[in-house]
């Protein structure tokens, strides 16, 4: 157990307590020093974290302290933990949020720095730089074998040009390099002017690039975003870099593809366990000849270090003293005097979110960022004093499935205008006519190019006995609850499509749960001017399946090639 520089302030029975038991810039905790004790002890046990925790009112982290539900359970005083950095896996943030323990984080406090090392990395797989300084502290000058190549005019792959992704993009195109990226959800406006070439798919640039970089968050989407498949699509002399999360890339089909020359080298900063376990495909990688890697530094700079670090200890300050701190990963986005009121409409409205990002843009080479979205409150919902809980519901929904962004009432305008995403909201007063009481219409449209008129799609929904259900999904009718696994084929409306799409599920052992065909509103606009994804007939109708089971890829491939479907969508609520 090391007492480190910050030392506890003698301790005064009256003073709130924080425990800081890693090395965190005491830039912050400086801030902190005049009201509180601050206890910065590092190198403590899980167990001595336990015994002490009971003391304290805070706790501060980065990412090696494992701040599990048996720390927050023994920490009967704790109101707040804070990460000084931006990933929380190693909070259990249920937990916390379970015992009203506020989580806050930094989000952008160290981006320059993870880019900063992304560039590192690239360069110094480019120059051999690890191996070169390795052999010659061994006493060994090998000039011969450690030529590089040069990284101007070369083509750099960036998956997920978010805070991170858009950083390398400016900086690779300070040393001449062409960028490429994928990024379903990113503003084409935004990498059109950084000179960044947005493509729909990663079978795009995989066999173009001479360096591929991933900056995305770890999702059940990004697991093994690049497994043996991608990595056999790109050239023999490509290098690949990691300085997201471990586990993007599956590490054992990265070492084979490495060990069998289906691509040069790699620079690794993170890994899917940390330290690496023994023997396992991670502890091979930093071991690799082929491989240049760091203990994740992404974010150790001094810089780096005292924005986080301010950050943090801003919001413990803030919320210690009763106030709302400006990044809560757990803040609810409504507070308790209006949750009775709102609580099923932000329900929905959040649904409705995950819905379009899912069902609009998820694989179909839409975009998110850069799209204008209109949410309309109808009726008795067009009255209510507050709608800000609505509007972070709506941003929440969209970005939940594509961003670990933390998204509450405090910062979510802010969320939304990193993600170029513009919201307008209309209340309708009129009752008139109007089918329920608390009905909401998102509208969601581009600008379109040349001066044209872009796409546009609608989602509708409502409440009824504090149940959320969707009522309008793009140009059909319907009546489901947006709840669970569902299944949306889009198809031509003729007999048997049913017993059709029956026949697969059945095959791979799939529930349906409830089935519901959404007939066309032929109330609205001429097809050809609804734009949805060009295909749009007047015989076509919208067949909405919840369902149980593991849902595979097999599964909705084998649903698209069944006759007359025109598009199928996995959505996941
Ligand atoms: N090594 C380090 O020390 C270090 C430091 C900082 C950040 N990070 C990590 O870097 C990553 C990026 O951070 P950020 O702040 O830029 O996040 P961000 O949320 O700003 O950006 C993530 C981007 O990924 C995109 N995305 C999501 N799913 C995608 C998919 N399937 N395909 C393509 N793009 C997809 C999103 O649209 C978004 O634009 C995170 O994993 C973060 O934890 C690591
Ligand atoms: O999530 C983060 O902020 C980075 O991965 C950095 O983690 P660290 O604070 O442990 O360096």
């Amino acid at each position: 157990m090391a007492p480190s520089a910050v030392d506890a302030a003698p301790s005064h029975p009256a003073r709130p307590r924080i425990l800081v038991p890693e090395k965190v810039s005491p830039d912050g905790l400086a801030l902190l020093t005049p009201h509180f004790d601050v206890d910065n002890t590092t190198g403590l046990s899980a167990d001595e974290i336990i015994s002490k925790i009971p003391n304290y009112h805070g706790l501060i982290v980065r990412s090696e302290t494992k701040v599990t539900a048996e720390v927050l359970q023994a920490g009967k005083k704790l109101k707040v933990v804070a990460r000084a950095g931006v990933g929380v896996d190693n909070i259990d943030v249920p937990a916390a949020t379970a015992q009203g323990i506020i989580v806050v984080n930094s989000p952008a406090g160290n981006i320059v720095a993870a880019a900063e090392h992304t560039v590192a990395l690239l360069l110094a797989t480019a120059r051999n730089v690890g191996r070169a300084d390795g052999t010659l502290k061994e006493g060994k000058w090998e000039r011969s074998k450690l030529v590089g190549i040069e990284v101007g005019r070369k083509t750099l792959g960036i998956i997920g040009l978010g805070k991170v992704g858009l950083k390398v993009a400016r900086m690779a195109k300070g040393l001449r390099m062409k960028v490429v990226a994928v990024d379903p959800y990113a503003s084409a406006e935004i990498a059109r002017q950084e000179g960044v070439e947005l493509r729909p798919s990663l079978a795009d640039i995989l066999p173009e690039v001479d360096f591929l970089t991933i900056h995305t968050p770890l999702l059940a989407t990004t697991l093994d975003l690049i497994g043996e498949e991608e990595l056999k699509r790109m050239k023999k002399t490509a290098r690949v870099l990691n300085v997201a999360r471990g586990g993007v890339y599956n590490e054992a089909a990265l070492l084979k593809a490495l060990d069998e020359g289906w691509i040069a080298a790699a620079g690794l900063d993170v890994f899917s366990s940390e330290p690496p376990a023994p023997d396992s495909a991670a502890s091979k990688l930093t071991k690799h000849p082929k491989v240049v890697a760091t203990p994740h530094l992404g974010a150790s700079t001094v810089e780096a270090q005292e924005n986080v670090s301010l950050d943090v200890c801003t919001q413990v300050l803030e919320i210690l003293r009763g106030g709302l701190p400006t990044s809560a990963v757990n803040i609810p986005i409504i507070l308790p005097e209006e949750y009775r009121k709102l609580e099923p409409s932000v329900q929905l409205v959040e649904k409705m979110g995950r819905l379009y990002t899912q069902h609009f843009v998820g694989g179909k080479g839409g975009m998110i960022g850069g799209r204008k979205f209109e949410l309309t409150y109808h009726g008795e919902l067009a009255k209510m004093p507050n709608t800000k809980p609505l509007f972070a519901a709506l941003v929440k929904g969209l970005v939940a499935s594509i961003s670990d962004s933390h998204v509450n009432i405090v910062n979510a305008n802010l969320i939304a205008q990193q993600k170029a995403i513009s919201i307008s909201e209309t209340f309708q007063n009129e009752t008139k006519g109007l089918l329920y009481a608390n009905l909401v219409t998102l509208k969601a449209h581009d600008n379109g190019d040349g001066g044209k008129e872009g796409s546009q799609q609608i989602i509708e929904g409502y409440t009824s006995d504090q149940r959320a259900y969707i009522s309008k999904l793009d140009r059909f009718n319907a009546n489901f609850p947006p709840e669970g696994t569902l299944i949306i084929l889009h198809n031509y409306d003729q007999p048997g499509k049913i017993g059709g799409v029956g026949t697969v599920l059945g095959q791979h052992g799939i529930n349906i749960r409830f089935m519901q065909v959404g007939s066309l509103d032929r109330g609205l606009a001429p097809p050809q001017e609804q734009a949805g994804n060009g295909k749009e007939g007047d015989n076509e109708a919208l067949m909405i399946l919840g369902v149980d089971g593991p849902l595979s890829g097999d599964v909705i491939d084998g649903l698209r090639k069944s006759e007359g479907v025109l598009d199928v969508s996995l959505v996941r609520l």
